[in-house]
């Protein structure tokens, strides 16, 4: 759908039209091809101006086709026929244009942006490259190292830089359409030959050889697997290497392997994933778009240690008045001064004012009582956080959302101990919090769907990725992680070493493997969650039940050594060693090594060969199978929240999609027999034994991910 409108009389007006994006559908392909032509062909027309409605230029493709067969007039000879044309056509960008909508108003003569309008490719960020020609322009524009910039990277620059790298020729504040239509009156009957990017030739660049094979190092290392980066190097080469029909002949042919390819789907479906997440919904039948979330304009930390003081900054820079409350006078100080420092590094990166004057620092928590939500950062204790909703139940003013940012302790328990249950919800922010881009916002029985829309709209506003969830111990994103990390100890027990299983997971696409993690997040941490379960048996017990606790295989590797004081990355020790406390550096550990053979010896372990593929199916396989129970029990409403949370928090290869779509892909049958198999091997290892969510889905045929939601509602309704 295009409209064809004559202004200014001989200014021919195209408004893709294609809410709420503009998106490049077939309907709005076949309207830009017939209202191209209407307009070149008509005498009285001297000039084109292509727009789109609702300030919004064009989002690019139509990704929702893509699953489709694509039918309609392609883009490569669509935007071929604009260049070509005979009269000069102006792009009018507003909101955005990517991908395929900025690919098309490199096809226009001219581009006029209105001054908060934001370009770019994005699509290597969908598993793709710019395919209709944008590889081939955008070099032939700005340059080759701009271009391999914003094509690998896929960021949206904003109407200024897209001015100072030469990819619009006008920025302005006021009416964009009115000022292209005034530009292309004022161009009309120039010649066009010099406006024809296809025709440039590529800027020279000294040492090319050498330019691209540190960007392909690099973008290699960044990529994690992913071959779309690689694909836009080499797209982009091209570019700079070869006549542009040859080029263009070398973007289709790498497009055609990235169209097709697992990583393709897996990164559009994360698209669509992190935009359903925000149409929530609980077991109650509460929804997004039914429950009215309440206004915010007032917020209090209570605690600030690391999280607080992240929580603290993540609010002020949303804009929003924040009272910050620590007891401690020595920790306030520190807080405030740290808090101080990450609000000017950030304000200076995004070239804004530090919004240090948002925050009012307070030893009192009477402070926080006209504020409309208050988020609870203290010490990770029940009788503590007890404490401190008792007190904010009676401070503050009727109707403040009650949040506790805790990560372990049973959201229900502490609502029960407030008068307003219905206003208490856990927000699970991730360290550092100003940084993480994940939220979990946990509802309760009793937690009403304003206090869940509340916080789902807050977290929104932080930028984060915000993910409601159901309250059971983990929430999802650490339930799912306690039967992986377990999965890597006993594969230790077995003959792995912290290397090897590092290495797979980190040839799987983690930026790091779990034992780094764990030297990088404490192994002291996890310790106290074991004692505190009553799990952990100083010395480690000897015999058989030094392995069985509770009733089920235990593996006490990691209170070892934390008993020989290895907490990680800050004793320098851990399952690697640093060489200074903090170091980022892993280094082999022989006497790590030399401990585990003991171990074994002193337990009666024969070490044996464990490969890659071991390694990955034990410990993917074991969170997946919890990612079922997960769904079984209603905790996550569908797998798309789960993979986000896993994709946005827990650093899962968004080239794989998420955990539920990586098993959806590799087969919910293969998933099932694998995890049969090893069960059958490790019977006291109940995290292996298959969820019967599986078995039931295998049982239905195997549905498709999209299908799940349908299949589990009428499964549970079957029982
Ligand atoms: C061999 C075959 C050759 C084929 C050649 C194909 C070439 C393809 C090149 C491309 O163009 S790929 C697409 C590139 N474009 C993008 O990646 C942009 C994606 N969109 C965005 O980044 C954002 O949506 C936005 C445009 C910046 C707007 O953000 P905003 O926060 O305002 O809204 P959203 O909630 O994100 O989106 C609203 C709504 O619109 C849907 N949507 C957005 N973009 C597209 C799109 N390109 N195609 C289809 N649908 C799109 C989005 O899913 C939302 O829908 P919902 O139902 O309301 O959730």
């Amino acid at each position: 759908m295009a409209a064809y409108k004559r202004v200014s009389e001989s200014v021919a007006l195209i408004t893709l039209q294609n809410p709420p994006v503009n998106a490049l559908s077939a309907a709005v392909r076949q309207g830009i091809v017939d209202t191209v032509e209407r307009a070149l062909s008509d005498p009285n027309v001297t000039a084109v101006v292509i727009c789109g409605q609702n300030g919004v230029f064009c989002g690019g493709a139509d990704i929702k086709e893509f699953g489709s067969n694509m039918s309609g007039p392609p883009l490569i000879p669509m935007i071929h026929a604009i260049e070509s044309a005979n009269k000069p056509v102006v792009a009018a960008i507003e909101g955005s244009a990517l991908g395929g909508g900025l690919e098309l108003a490199l096809g226009c003569h001219y581009r006029i942006a209105h001054s908060k309008a934001r370009l770019g490719l994005p699509e290597v960020s969908l598993g793709l490259l710019p395919a209709a020609g944008g590889s081939q322009r955008l070099p032939r524009l700005i340059g080759v190292p701009a271009a391999l910039n914003l094509i690998t990277t896929g960021r949206h620059v904003t109407a200024a830089e897209a001015l100072q790298l030469g990819i619009v020729d006008q920025v302005t504040d006021h009416n964009t359409v009115d000022a292209a239509v005034k530009f292309a009156l004022s161009v009309a009957g120039r010649s066009l030959d010099p406006r024809r990017i296809s025709t440039y030739p590529c800027p020279q660049q000294p040492d090319l050889d050498a330019l691209f094979e540190e960007v392909m190092q690099k973008v290699r290392r960044s990529a994690r697997g992913a071959i779309a980066p690689i694909a836009c190097v080499q797209a982009v080469r091209a570019a700079a290497t070869l006549p542009y029909t040859q080029g263009m002949a070398r973007e289709q042919e790498l497009m055609a392997t990235l169209f097709t390819s697992g990583q393709a789907r897996a990164l559009q479906y994360c698209f669509f994933a992190q935009r359903a997440v925000g149409r929530w919904r609980m077991p109650s039948g509460a929804r997004w778009d039914t429950s009215k979330p309440r206004p915010v304009h007032k917020a209090a930390v209570i605690g600030l240690g690391t999280m607080g003081r992240g929580i603290t900054v993540a609010l002020a820079q949303t804009g929003l008045s924040v009272i910050a409350v620590e007891t401690q006078e020595k920790q306030l100080m520190e807080a405030k001064q740290a808090v101080s420092g990450m609000l000017e590094r950030g304000a200076k990166r995004r070239g804004v004012a530090p919004a240090l004057d948002r925050i009012i620092y307070s030893q009192n928590i009477q402070a926080v009582a006209d504020v409309d939500l208050v988020i609870e950062a203290v010490f990770e204790d029940v009788a503590l956080k007890t404490k401190v909703f008792k007190q904010l139940s009676a401070v503050c003013k009727p109707g403040t959302l009650l949040c506790t940012n805790t990560s372990a302790l049973d959201v229900d328990q502490l609502a029960s101990e407030t008068p307003n249950p219905e206003l208490v919800v856990g927000m699970h922010f991730f360290a550092p919090a100003h940084v993480m881009k994940l939220l979990e916002v946990v509802y309760g029985p009793r937690s009403s769907p304003e206090a869940v829309a509340t916080a789902m709209q807050l977290g929104k506003k932080m930028g984060k990725a915000s993910v409601a969830v159901g309250n059971c111990r983990g929430f999802v994103g650490n339930r799912m992680l306690k039967p992986y990390v377990e999965q890597a100890f006993f594969l230790l027990e077995e003959g792995a070493t912290p290397e090897l299983v590092d290495r797979a997971l980190e040839e799987f696409g983690f930026p790091m493997g779990v034992f780094t993690m764990s030297d990088l997040s404490g192994l002291d941490v996890g310790w106290r969650v074991r004692k505190g379960d009553g799990l952990v048996e100083p010395g480690g017990a000897s015999g058989r039940s030094a392995r069985v606790r509770q009733g089920r295989r235990y593996s006490p590797l990691g209170d070892l050594l934390c008993e020989h004081g290895r907490f990680g990355q800050k004793t320098c020790r851990g399952w690697y060693q640093y060489d200074k406390p903090g170091s980022r550096v892993a280094r082999s550990d022989p006497w790590l090594h030399s401990f585990l053979e003991a171990y074994r010896a002193e337990h009666g372990l024969v070490a044996r060969r464990i490969d890659h593929q071991e390694v990955l199916e034990r410990c993917l396989y074991a969170l997946i199978n919890e990612g079922f129970h997960i769904l079984d029990d209603g905790i996550a409403a569908g797998p798309e929240d789960i993979d986000v949370i896993y994709v946005s928090g827990y650093g899962w290869p968004r080239h794989r999609g998420g955990p539920m779509f990586y098993a959806n892909m590799v087969g919910l049958a293969k998933v099932l027999e694998r995890l049969e198999h090893y069960h059958q091997a490790h019977p006291d290892v109940p995290h292996l034994q298959p969820c019967s969510l599986l078995r039931r889905l295998v049982a239905s045929g195997s549905p498709p991910i999209h299908r799940w939601g349908e299949v589990i509602k009428k499964l549970h309704s079957q029982l």
